[in-house]
C-alpha cells in the first residue's frame, strides 16, 4: 500500500514539476497563453477532439493578441506578417519544414507524397505536378470542369429542394475523380456518394485522432491496435479502391486534359514516379481538390442566403453580365469583380483549411514577428481565428465582400491567404478558383437559392472542425428552387416577348440602393 502511495506521490510531483517548468521556466515562457495550455499538451488535444479548436484559438487570439502559446511547444499566429516568416523561404533563414506529427505515415512502407513532410520527396512531386496545374493546362481542363457543372445544374433543375452541401460534394468529387483517376465517381449521375467518396469524407476525424496520438510518442506505435477494426478495414478498402483506380488511369495510354498526363510526361523524362507513389498522390489530389472546394462553396452559399443584400448585388452582377446560361464559363466569370469579392469574403469567414498547417522551427531557431523562436517549436498561422480578428478586419464576423473591392482602414487583406504561401502553398489554387467561380455563378444566375427553413441561421464557425469542417446535414438545409424571384414586397413583370426582363425592388433585403442607382439595377430573370 505504501509503495502505491509513494508511486502516486512521485507521479504527482513529476506532473507538477513538468507543468511548472513548462509554464515558468521553458524557453517559450514569455509568450502569452492560457496557463493550462502552456503547461500541458492535453487541453489542445481535447479541443482538437471536440472539434472546437478553431473557436478556442479565436477566443485566445482575441484575449492574448497575435501570438498565443497553445501548448508547451506550440505557438499560434494571427498577424499577417507571420505568413512570410513561417511559410516562405527567407534569406539567412532555414526553411521551416512541415510538422511530422500531422503528416506521419501510417506505416513505414507507405510511400512519400506531395502532402508529406519529407522535403526532398515533396520537391520532386511538386516539380512533377507543377505543369498539371499551369494556366495552359487549366484552359484544356476547363471544358471538362464545365461539363460537370452542366450535369450538376441539369440535376438541380429537376428537383425542388436539395441538400446543397451534399450536391456540391458530388460535383467537386466527380470533377476531381475525372481529372485524377481518369473517370468520374458518377455521384451526380447516381444522386449518391460513391463508396470511395463516402469513406474519404470520414478522413477528417481519423486524421485528427491520429495526429493527437502522434503528439505522445511512443504511444503512436500502439495506433494500429487502438483503431477499431471496422475503421481499419474501411481504410484498407479505400486503399485498394484507390490502387485499382490509379492503375486503371495509368493504363490509359492516351493524353487527356487532366492532372495525370503532364505529370506522367515529366516523370517519364526526369524521375519516374512509382505505382505506389501514383496511388497515394492521386488520392491526395482527389481529396484535396474536392472536399475543400465543396466546403468553400457551401460556406459561400450559406453566407449569401443569410445576407440577402449581398445575394441581390451578386445576382445583379451576374444577370447583367450574362443573358444566357451557356455564356457563363470559367473564362467569362474571371472578370466579374463582385463575384470574386464574394468568394474571397466567403473564404475568409468559412476557410476550408480552418486551422493552420503547422511547421517546425529548424535547428538553430528562427525569428517570427521579430521574436526569437527556439528550435523544435511548432508554429502555425491559424486561418479561422486570424481571419476573424478585429485587428485584421473591421467587423470581422460580418459578410462584407466590398472589403475586397476597396479595402479600408481596418482591413489587412495581406493576412488573408486561404491557399497558403510558399513552397507548400496550394498547387490547385487556379483549379479551385475556376470551379468556385463557374459553379457559384451558374447557381446564383439560374436559381433563387434560399434556405428551406428561413430560421435556420447560424454562424459557420459554430460547426465543428476536424481538420475539415463537419457540415452537419441536419443543420444545413439548403434549398434551391427554380422559381421566379419574389423579392421584398414586390413581384415582377415579365416581358411577354423576351420573357426575361423584370423589375427589382431591393427593399426587404435590408439593403437599399440610393434612388438614382436603383433605376439602373434591373434584373434579368429567367422563369
Ligand atoms: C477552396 C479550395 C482550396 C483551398 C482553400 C485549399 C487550401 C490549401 C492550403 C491552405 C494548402 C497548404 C497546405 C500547407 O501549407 O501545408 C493546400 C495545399 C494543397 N492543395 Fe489545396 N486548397 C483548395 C483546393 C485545392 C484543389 C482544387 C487542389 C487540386 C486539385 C488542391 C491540392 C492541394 C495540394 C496537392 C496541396 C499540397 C501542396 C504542397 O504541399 O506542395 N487544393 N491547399
Amino acid at each position: 500500500m505504501t509503495w502505491v502511495i509513494s508511486f502516486l506521490g512521485a507521479c504527482f510531483m513529476l506532473t507538477v514539476s513538468y507543468a511548472f517548468y513548462n509554464a515558468f521556466l521553458h524557453p517559450l515562457r514569455r509568450y502569452p497563453g492560457p496557463l493550462l495550455w502552456r503547461a500541458f499538451r492535453f487541453p489542445y488535444v481535447i479541443s482538437v477532439h471536440k472539434g472546437d479548436i478553431h473557436r478556442r484559438l479565436n477566443t485566445y487570439h482575441n484575449k492574448y493578441g497575435p501570438v498565443v502559446r497553445i501548448a508547451p511547444d506550440e505557438l499560434s499566429y494571427s498577424h499577417g506578417a507571420a505568413w512570410k516568416d513561417i511559410y516562405s523561404s527567407r534569406p539567412n533563414h532555414l526553411p521551416l519544414p512541415r510538422n511530422p506529427t500531422w503528416f506521419k505515415k501510417m506505416s513505414p512502407d507507405e510511400p512519400d507524397s506531395i502532402m508529406g513532410y519529407n522535403e526532398q520527396s515533396h520537391a520532386r512531386f511538386r516539380r512533377a505536378f507543377a505543369n498539371s496545374f499551369s494556366e495552359k493546362n487549366l484552359l484544356e481542363q476547363a471544358p471538362v470542369i464545365e461539363s460537370y457543372v452542366d450535369a450538376f445544374m441539369a440535376k438541380l433543375k429537376s428537383m425542388d429542394t436539395v441538400d446543397l452541401n451534399q450536391w456540391l460534394n458530388f460535383l467537386t468529387f466527380d470533377i476531381s475523380g475525372d481529372l485524377s483517376f481518369g473517370e468520374s465517381f458518377d455521384c451526380i449521375k447516381n444522386g449518391k456518394a460513391h463508396p470511395w467518396v463516402e469513406i474519404a469524407q470520414d478522413f477528417g476525424k481519423g486524421l485528427a485522432f491520429i495526429s493527437s496520438i502522434n503528439q505522445y510518442p511512443p504511444f503512436h506505435k500502439l495506433l494500429r491496435y487502438i483503431i477499431p477494426k471496422n475503421i481499419m478495414q474501411r481504410t484498407l478498402d479505400h486503399r485498394s479502391m484507390s490502387a485499382e483506380k490509379a492503375q486503371k488511369r495509368l493504363a490509359l495510354e492516351i493524353d487527356r486534359p487532366d492532372f495525370v498526363t503532364p505529370a506522367k510526361k515529366f516523370g517519364d523524362q526526369k524521375n519516374a514516379i512509382s505505382d505506389k507513389e501514383w496511388e497515394i498522390n492521386m488520392s491526395i489530389l482527389v481529396f484535396a481538390g474536392s472536399e475543400t472546394a465543396a466546403s468553400a462553396l457551401t460556406g459561400i452559399v450559406r453566407q449569401l442566403v443569410q445576407n440577402l443584400g449581398v445575394m441581390v448585388r451578386l445576382t445583379q452582377e451576374l444577370r447583367d453580365a450574362f443573358i444566357v446560361e451557356k455564356d457563363i464559363s470559367i473564362a467569362s466569370t474571371a472578370r466579374l469583380p463582385y463575384l470574386n469579392a464574394v468568394i474571397s469574403e466567403g473564404l475568409r469567414l468559412c476557410p476550408p483549411v480552418a486551422i493552420g498547417v503547422p511547421r517546425v522551427v529548424p535547428p538553430g531557431g528562427s525569428t517570427i514577428l521579430s521574436q526569437y523562436v527556439p528550435a523544435g517549436t511548432y508554429v502555425a498561422f491559424n486561418q479561422f481565428s486570424a481571419f476573424r480578428q478585429s485587428s485584421n478586419f473591421r467587423s470581422p464576423n460580418s459578410f462584407l465582400p466590398e472589403r475586397f473591392l476597396h479595402p479600408e482602414d481596418g482591413d489587412d487583406v495581406s493576412a488573408f491567404q486561404p491557399f497558403g504561401i510558399g513552397r507548400h502553398s496550394c498547387i490547385g489554387v487556379k483549379v479551385a478558383w475556376a470551379v468556385m467561380r463557374v459553379s457559384l455563378a451558374r447557381l446564383v444566375w439560374e436559381f433563387h437559392v434560399r434556405l428551406a427553413d428561413e430560421g435556420d441561421n447560424w454562424d459557420w464557425g459554430s460547426q465543428d472542425t476536424y481538420i475539415f469542417w463537419v457540415s452537419d446535414g441536419v443543420r444545413w438545409n439548403g434549398a434551391c428552387a427554380r422559381t421566379d424571384l419574389h423579392i421584398g414586397e414586390e413581384t415582377f413583370e415579365r416581358d411577354p416577348e423576351s420573357g426575361i426582363i423584370k423589375k427589382l425592388d431591393f427593399r426587404g433585403f435590408g439593403y437599399t440602393f440610393p434612388p438614382h442607382r436603383r433605376k439602373r439595377h434591373r434584373y434579368w430573370i429567367r422563369g
